[in-house]
């Protein structure tokens, strides 16, 4: 748990420590996991609007954490987006995710971004995600920090 939060504390979502993070605040659900955040100007791309990466770091990790509580520790294999309605600065949203299907190693995740105030859906994605194996993670990453990759 306390390696596990370590591995977290620089999360560009929900890491406490890291400086240039979104410093997300996530709660589990009955069905997986959510969070509540205000767009920031920092945060926004074109005129005012939710930058479209922003929408996807969050609504990978909140679905990546639903995925976590059933298969562990597991990284995103791939996710697809639909951007519905413009998130504007200063709006306060509602990012919700649930796993959909386990097979094995693998899960299949759906997350949505919703206007607090209204419900009105602003982007939703769906994700695969598979079960790894944090050690050999870890080794990998700090194998590239020393090859310089
Ligand atoms: C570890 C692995 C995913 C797989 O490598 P290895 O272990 O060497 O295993 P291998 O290559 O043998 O594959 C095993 C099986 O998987 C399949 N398969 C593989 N790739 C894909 C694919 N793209 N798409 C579809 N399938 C794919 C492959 O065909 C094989 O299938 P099989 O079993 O024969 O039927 C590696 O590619 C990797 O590190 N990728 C980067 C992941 C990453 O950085 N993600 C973003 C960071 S996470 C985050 O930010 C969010 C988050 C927040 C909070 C909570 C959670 C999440």
């Amino acid at each position: 748990m306390a390696e596990a939060k370590k591995l977290n504390s620089w999360c560009f979502v929900c890491g406490a420590e890291n400086p240039q993070g979104l410093h997300i605040k996530k709660l589990r659900t009955e069905h997986g996991c959510r969070c509540d955040f205000t767009v920031e100007r920092g945060w926004c791309g074109y005129a005012g609007i939710l930058h479209g990466g922003i929408h996807a770091a969050i609504l990978d990790e909140i679905m990546g954490d639903a995925v976590n509580d059933r298969l562990k520790t597991a990284v995103t294999l791939d996710m697809t987006i639909r951007y519905i309605s413009p998130g504007r600065e200063g709006m306060a949203l509602v990012c919700e995710g649930e796993v959909a299907s386990v097979s094995g190693r693998r899960a299949k995740a759906r997350g949505t971004i919703r206007e607090a105030a209204t419900g009105k859906l602003i982007s939703e994605a769906t994700g695969h995600y598979l079960r790894v194996d944090v050690e050999n993670l870890k080794e990998r990453a700090d194998g590239q920090d020393a090859a310089g990759i």
